[in-house]
């Protein structure tokens, strides 16, 4: 296994630049999910990393080793990554025990040699006994642990999966979370994730990347990413979050601040507390779970509800931010129309230049 350092990657397709001045360090045996919407650029550096494509600018380093860059590109079969896709490309008329070895065919081991990688790997992902089972035979998330299991018996440096649940079902996923999970443990692969889910990502991943138009907005574990986003681009992307502009007044306990928010006055996350923080205009990080239906608070209308089994998903309007639309999930039943007053519980301060928070200390 090994480290990979992307420093300034850069790829150009004709006049578009698909990945923009990307430097990204992934440590050995860490597990870092590249997240972002459809055509942020993650399947391109992703390919970029794997040799299929060549960078424009920049570089990328396997350990000591470069790989990209500076006059050089080493083809993906010299670069000892494996790849796993969503779709399974498995041999169907083949077994399981031949589908994982084909590869190690092709490199010439051992008969007795294949049986033992053979059997290691699908022991990694919980299919051991199943080497003679027809593919055809296996159910979807059966046959990802076979495209895993064949990934790991080639012992490869690095791990690149690009979407591999993305055709499974709901209920398979959640299983298949617990599978990589399982497996990046028990292997200590370095592993490469894309995705433009954040629950799989936040399921899975050491760190996420979270991506938008070719560039890395923020890089850190999931409960960072979740709670402290050091953007407006993250704090929307992540948890369904919402940014809303508020008026710091002072700093409440340590870490919080005191802000007036659509007629209210509410505490939330950010500052130090000492008074380091600049009181004025600033935008506010707002997720559903902040939100909750009360005695006092701001006035709102409801607007459109959703109901979870759980709770109901609803979407309150602001009397003082018309047009706004926030989600609100509340176990009480309430009336399309009906005006209620929220309270603000949370909510993580960002400041008005986005990318900064708006306190030095919480920074
Ligand atoms: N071979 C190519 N030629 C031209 N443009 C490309 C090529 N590959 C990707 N692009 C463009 O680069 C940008 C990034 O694409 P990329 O596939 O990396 O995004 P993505 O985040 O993986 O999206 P998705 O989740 O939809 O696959 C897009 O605008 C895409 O159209």
């Amino acid at each position: 296994m090994t480290a990979i350092t992307i420093a300034g990657a850069l790829k150009r397709f004709g006049s578009g630049v698909a990945v923009s001045d990307v430097s990204l360090d992934i440590a050995e045996g860490e597990f870092v999910a590249l997240l972002g919407p459809s055509g942020c650029g993650k399947t391109t550096l992703l390919r970029l990393i794997a040799g299929f494509e060549t960078l424009s600018a920049g570089a990328i380093r396997f350990g000591d080793r470069l790989v990209a860059g500076e006059g050089i590109h080493v083809p993906p079969e010299r670069r000892n990554v494996a790849i796993v896709f969503q779709s399974y490309a498995l041999w169907p008329h083949m077994t399981v025990a031949e589908n994982v070895g084909y590869a190690l065919r092709v490199r010439g081991l051992s008969k007795a040699e294949r049986r033992v990688r053979i059997g290691e790997a699908l022991d990694a992902v919980e299919l051991a006994g199943f080497e003679g089972r027809r593919s055809a035979d296996l159910s979807g998330g059966q046959r990802q642990r076979v495209a895993l299991a064949r990934c790991l018996a080639m012992d490869p440096d690095v791990i690149l999966l690009d979407e591999p649940l993305a055709n499974l079902d709901v209920h398979l996923r959640a299983s298949m979370e617990e599978t990589f999970r399982a497996f990046h443990e028990r292997t200590g692969a370095t592993m490469v994730y894309v995705t433009h889910d954040q629950a799989e990502a936040m399921a899975m991943a050491d760190r996420i990347a979270v991506m938008e138009k070719g560039r890395i907005l923020q890089v850190a574990g999931p409960a960072t990413l979740y709670d402290r986003p050091a953007s407006e681009g993250v704090a929307r992307f992540v948890g369904n979050g919402r940014v809303v502009d508020c008026m710091v007044l002072g700093p409440a306990d340590a870490g919080q601040s005191r802000v007036r928010l659509f007629g209210g006055e509410a505490v939330v996350r950010g500052g130090d507390g000492d008074g380091a923080l600049t009181a004025g205009p600033a935008r506010l990080a707002l997720k559903p779970e902040n939100l909750a239906i009360g005695e006092t608070g701001f006035a709102a209308r409801v607007r459109k509800a959703v109901f979870k089994g759980s709770h109901t998903l609803y979407e309150i309007e602001p009397d003082a931010a018309p047009g706004l639309l926030l989600p609100l999930p509340s176990s009480e039943r309430l009336a399309i129309g009906e005006i209620v007053r929220v309270s603000v519980r949370g909510g993580w301060l960002l400041s008005a230049a986005a990318g900064e928070t708006a306190f030095a200390a919480a920074a």
